[in-house]
């Protein structure tokens, strides 16, 4: 399929005659869209590093192989030959997925915004540097000398970050000399693929943060209402839609996110991640696929960003997308050491009407992991968030 409008044709699972589709990435927010394409009859293959995650438990089958190994990926995809090749984490052998679209294989959205992603360098500099979208200032560092340079030529307040990681993995705000250090050794041992080289970013003093979901289909660019969420240790606690801005700075948000899409091309769902300072916005980053803060849409849209995904990918109109009011995701995240972890409290999380759980099934809890996830709607954000809130809190988790 190109891009533009084509015919769709989708066969049956299992048959020859099968559309298939393999995720590189196997956790809660794949496992959403592998249930929305599993409702077309699409066939699905999960690949994660380990067993049962969460969207194997709903595929038709899975692998489990170190995605960050080129060769084992490769030997998967060779195996399965899918239609259509699903990027649901960044920790993946990109290059080799840059190779496999040139030898004909399609990249969900495309294989160079996958691989441009999986590392911040490549992402901001395509952003700062090449559109021209205004960003935190930031240097890159590759050994503690660089480190210090690049902490010396930005300035306190600063964000240190592994060029490779995700949802706060080794990243540091650093507001003291005193932390200067610590903060390179965090990024060292924190970081998905091992030591490398880490972004420094100064520190924007934000009104708010959002995230804005922008589906790119075959029609052109379409947006979700701007996603409000609160971040700790770089991770996301809770999530709100639709959060209130100003016309300008929302103008500029879809200026931003449009601009970064329409660049990284094909077809699907990004996050685009943004600070908000009164009517001035800065570029943070982009996800290309579902975004964990967009977890609120399980219940605040019609089609919720996992059906935009499905229906995205295969090529499917996206002719409108409906809004229900003031909503609220807050995620429950347990800590601990457990390979059989059990829910209670599950009916006190739902007494309260427009109230959802989402529990993800993830086989094994080793520190702080994010397990499940409440949702819920209000007369008010403040409403829906409380409810989100509680309801998370009702849940204990045994070890
Ligand atoms: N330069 C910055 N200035 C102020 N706050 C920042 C900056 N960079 C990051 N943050 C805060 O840290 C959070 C996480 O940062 P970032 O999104 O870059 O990390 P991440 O590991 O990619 O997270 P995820 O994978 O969950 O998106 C941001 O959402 C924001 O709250
Ligand atoms: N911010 C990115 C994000 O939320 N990604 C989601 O978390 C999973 C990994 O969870 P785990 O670390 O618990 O295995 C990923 O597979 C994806 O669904
Ligand atoms: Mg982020």
């Amino acid at each position: 399929m190109k891009e533009g409008i084509n015919t769709v044709r989708i066969g049956t699972p299992l048959k020859e005659s099968a559309f298939r589709v393999l995720f590189c990435g196997s956790g809660e927010l794949g496992k959403e869209v592998v249930i929305e394409l599993q409702r077309y009859g699409v066939e699905v293959i999960a690949v994660d590093r380990y067993a049962n995650a969460p969207a194997m438990q709903v595929a038709h089958r899975s692998h489990v192989i170190d995605m960050l190994d080129a060769s084992s990926l490769r030997h998967v995809i060779e195996q399965e030959k899918p239609d259509l090749i699903v990027p649901e984490i960044e920790a993946i052998a990109t290059p080799e997925l840059v190779r496999l679209e040139e030898e004909g294989y399609r990249v969900i959205p495309t294989a160079r915004a996958v691989n441009l992603t999986m590392n911040r360098e490549g992402i901001r500099r395509l952003a700062a540097e090449e559109l021209g979208l205004p960003t935190s200032a930031y240097r890159f560092a590759g050994s503690r000398e660089e480190y210090l340079e690049a902490v010396e030529a930005v300035g306190l307040p600063l964000v240190v970050k592994p060029v490779m990681s995700s949802s706060g993995k080794g990243q540091s705000t650093v507001r003291t000399e005193s932390a200067v250090a610590p903060a390179w050794e965090y990024a060292q041992s924190g970081g998905r693929a091992g030591k490398g080289r880490v972004i420094v970013e100064g520190f924007v003093d934000f009104d708010y943060e959002i995230t804005l979901l922008t589906v790119k289909h075959r029609d052109g660019v379409s947006f979700c209402d701007p996603i409000g969420h609160r971040q700790e240790d770089g991770d996301y606690r809770e999530s709100w839609q639709p959060q209130p801005m100003s016309p300008l700075a929302l103008d500029r948000s879809m200026e931003i996110a449009r601009a970064v899409v329409e660049n990284l091309g094909g077809f699907g769902l990004y996050g685009v991640e943004l600070f908000v300072n009164g009517d001035n916005v800065w570029f943070s980053e982009v996800s290309p696929r579902p975004h964990d803060t967009g977890l609120v849409t399980l219940i605040s849209q019609d089609l919720s960003e996992f059906a935009l995904h499905a229906r995205a990918i295969l090529g499917l109109p996206i002719p409108t997308i409906r809004q229900n009011g003031p909503s609220a995701s807050a995620v429950i995240l347990p800590e601990g050491d457990s390979g059989n972890v059990s829910f209670t409290g599950v009916e006190n999380a739902l007494v309260e009407p427009d109230t959802q759980l989402r529990l993800f099934g993830k086989p094994e809890l080793k520190g702080r992991r994010r397990m499940g996830v409440a949702l819920a709607r209000g007369e008010s954000i403040d409403q829906a968030r409380e409810k989100a809130r509680n309801a998370a809190s009702a849940i204990t988790v045994q070890l």
